[in-house]
């Protein structure tokens, strides 16, 4: 099966709350809240990605020094969930997930519908996507 290896990161600010992203209308998982990010492409690496990835969807710029790997999501997206077993569209995530708390510049939504500084006890109020599902109480656990 295709594995995609794709960078999240969970931006904290100084009050401890997550910068969640909404997806927006028309793309895969529409409306759903994610960790801001993107696939990473060839001759990258994941920290470059993010770098890449919170400039064009944010507007802000962060370095590797302020990235810290957390934790990463694995899960399967296909005909599964549909009931139909596995299928050849089938797709695996890959997605490591890192922390920022500093970075230059005011987030804006570029690329999504709408962004939310959210306290960690409070995600679960969020539809994520499915593989996102299992992160939430490790982040809470984390960030208190
Ligand atoms: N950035 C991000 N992507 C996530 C999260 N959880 C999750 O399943 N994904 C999936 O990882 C992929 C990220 O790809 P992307 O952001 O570069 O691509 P995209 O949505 O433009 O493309 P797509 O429409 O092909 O999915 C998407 O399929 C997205 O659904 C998350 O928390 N953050």
């Amino acid at each position: 099966m295709r594995i995609v290896l794709v960078a999240a990161c969970a931006l904290v600010d100084a009050d401890g709350r997550v910068l969640l992203a909404k997806r927006p209308a028309g793309k895969s998982l529409a409306g759903l809240w994610e960790f801001p990010g993107g696939k990473v492409e060839s001759g990258e690496t994941p920290e470059e990605t993010l770098i890449r990835e919170l400039k064009e969807e944010l507007g802000i710029d962060v370095t590797a020094a302020c990235l810290a790997p957390l934790t990463f999501a694995s899960h399967t997206y296909g005909g599964e969930a549909a009931g139909d077993g596995a299928g050849p569209d089938d797709w695996h995530l890959l997605m490591p997930l890192y922390v920022c708390r500093r970075w230059s510049g005011t987030v804006q939504p570029l690329e999504h519908e709408a962004v939310e500084w959210v306290r960690p006890v409070r995600m679960r109020n969020y539809d994520m996507p499915p593989a996102d599902v299992p992160l939430v109480a490790l982040i809470r656990d984390f960030l208190g």
